[in-house]
């Protein structure tokens, strides 16, 4: 039996629409510049997959993995490189792509980590953003949805390494016992 109930939050029709416009508006911000694209693993994987397609102009993409949460619900705090870019970053227009930014903790640490490999601009796309979780402020420059705080999963997001493969976003729930 599950523990858990889940709640639709966004749907993945929804997330299409989006994903459409953020696409354009990149394209229109980053004409005539050298864009990478860098994913953070893994949850941004599947939103990086499909925002790389709706953008028109041509674009590098390259990948970093960081882990704070582990298999938990909570952040540990302690932000650890697991797997790092291929390439140096310097003079390059970086917009990181993330599936959720929660504390901040994890932007907070990459963006740092970007910046003094001397990009020329690092900026941040988030699909989902839960601002009542804060700890730390991120500047976002585009994001999809603001979510209340509850604990999602679907589109790349995972709850113990599950449920990253669903097209939707749910939110997920303790069933209380009775
Ligand atoms: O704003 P924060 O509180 O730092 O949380 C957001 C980060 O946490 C999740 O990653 P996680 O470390 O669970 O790794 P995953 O992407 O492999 O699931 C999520 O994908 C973000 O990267
Ligand atoms: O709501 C969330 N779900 C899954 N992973 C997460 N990492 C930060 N916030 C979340
Ligand atoms: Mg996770």
């Amino acid at each position: 039996m599950e523990e858990f109930t889940k709640k639709i939050l966004v749907s993945s029709e929804q997330i299409e629409q989006k994903v459409k416009e953020i696409g354009k508006e990149i394209t229109e911000d980053y004409k005539g510049k050298e864009l990478m694209l860098v994913g953070i693993l893994k949850g941004a994987a599947i939103f990086m997959a499909d925002l790389a397609r709706s953008i028109e102009i041509p674009v590098t993409m390259d990948f970093m993995a960081v882990s704070s949460y582990g298999s938990s619900t909570k952040s540990s705090g302690v932000v650890r490189i697991i797997k790092d870019l291929d390439s140096n970053i310097e003079g390059k227009h970086i917009l990181i792509v993330e599936d959720i930014i929660d504390t901040g903790l994890t932007l907070n640490y990459i963006t740092d980590n970007l910046n003094k490999r001397g990009a020329s601009s690092v900026k941040i796309c988030t699909l989902l953003d839960k601002p009542e979780r804060r700890k730390v402020d991120v500047p976002v420059d585009y994001r999809g949805f603001v979510i209340p705080d509850e604990f999602v999963i679907g589109y790349g997001i995972d709850y113990a390494e599950k449920y990253r493969n669903l097209p939707d976003i749910f939110s997920l729930k303790e069933k209380k016992c009775d």
